[in-house]
């Protein structure tokens, strides 16, 4: 009788809530997979059964936990109150910039409970310098040759000095390390933020702490484009948004200018689908609490917006600056308008707006 009992031990299924916490081999495996769909895949998966259900609620949480999906040194968390939203869905996080890649973008390892740093690797090999100028073969050098750089002292400074737009850094063309203090921004995000949802503005990168004015908060980072991957791109997201009221996009182009005035380099960078915590911040026709500097490290080929405090901001305070001057005409290009509500005392009404 005994042994009979034993025989006829029930089978566990799936949705067997035991099943949740018996089978280990089954959450590795939910574990490995998971975490690479975006948010209709898992949605579709959760509907399967009570297990899969409860490891994609899980997948979903830790993403609104960290927008940074650990490859930064503090977690970005996504706070909501405005809708169902839980996260900025449609998008791969990198900290630096990369060259563009064909659509459709890399998928993105997001929300696991195991160890995430793997994905380390996959923006490691570029680092925050972007294409290199220094030669491997030869170990040229393009930056100073200094040993040790004291603060203030560096000759890579030197060469910025006069204008407050643009800077420069040590960097892999440098004899110095990576703990020299001329290389403020290569160290990443060491302030705490949040990503907040906002009824007209979508969502918004808030300040999580008090930062002083001057301190450094991210880069732009993305795709680089060349120009005439810009405009198209540029194109299909005109399009997008006059079907698609949710739709934002972020391409930026930056134009460094001459003594003259001419532009001399123009560069695109579209955190669009490929981007980091800077994707996030909007516009503010009074120029927002963030001040951006173009920046150089020596050994790269292409500088870098960074984004520093413009002043001392509070904890809670949304990150803004200035996207441009440059508007469409009264009654040009009605479609591309967008209405702005930075709330500004000085706000002109619809956001900077120019043709790639
Ligand atoms: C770089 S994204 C900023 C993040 C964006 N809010 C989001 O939800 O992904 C730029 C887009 O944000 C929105 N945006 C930025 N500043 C705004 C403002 N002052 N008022 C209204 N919308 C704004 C526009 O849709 C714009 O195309």
């Amino acid at each position: 009788m005994e042994k009979q009992s034993q025989s006829k031990k029930p089978r566990r299924r799936l949705g067997d809530s035991r099943f949740i916490v018996t089978d280990h081999q089954f959450l590795r495996c939910a574990d490995l997979i998971l975490p690479w769909l975006d948010p209709r895949e898992l949605a579709a998966v959760s509907l399967t059964c009570k297990a899969l259900s409860f490891i994609c609620r899980s997948i979903t949480l830790r993403r609104s936990l960290d927008a940074a999906r650990s490859l930064e040194n503090l977690p970005v968390p996504f706070l909501n109150t405005v809708d169902s939203k839980r996260y900025a869905e449609d998008f791969v996080y990198t900290p630096f910039q990369i060259p563009a890649t064909s659509p459709p973008p890399p998928r993105q390892w997001w929300g696991s409970a195991g160890d995430d740093s793997s994905v380390l690797d996959s923006v490691n090999g570029r680092g925050r310098f972007g294409v290199s100028l220094v030669d491997d073969k030869s170990g040229e050098l393009y930056g100073c040759e200094c040993e040790r750089c004291e603060e203030g002292c560096c000759q890579c400074l030197a060469l910025s000095e006069g204008t407050e737009e643009i800077a420069n850094e040590c960097g892999s063309g440098c004899g110095c390390g990576s703990d020299c203090p001329n290389r403020v921004t290569q160290k990443g995000i060491s302030v705490r933020l949040k990503i907040v949802r906002d009824e007209k503005k979508g969502w918004c990168l808030y300040a999580d702490q008090l930062i002083k004015k001057g301190h450094y908060i991210c880069e732009y980072a993305g795709e680089l484009l060349t120009t005439a991957e810009a405009r198209r791109r540029q194109n299909i997201y005109d399009k997008l948004r006059s079907t698609q009221q949710s739709f934002s996009s972020a391409l930026l182009v930056i134009r460094e200018h001459l003594p003259s005035g001419q532009a001399c380099l123009r560069i695109n960078i579209d955190a669009t689908r490929i981007g980091n915590v800077a994707r996030f911040i909007n516009h503010s026709c009074d120029g927002g609490n963030l001040s951006t500097v173009l920046l150089r490290s020596s050994g790269a080929l292409l500088p870098r917006l960074c984004f520093f405090a413009a002043r001392d901001i509070v904890a809670g305070e949304e990150l803004s600056f200035s996207y441009g001057d440059v508007r469409l005409a009264l009654g040009k290009g009605t479609d591309k308008k967008l209405n702005c509500s930075c709330g500004s005392s000085c706000c002109f009404g619809t956001l900077p707006c120019e043709n790639t």
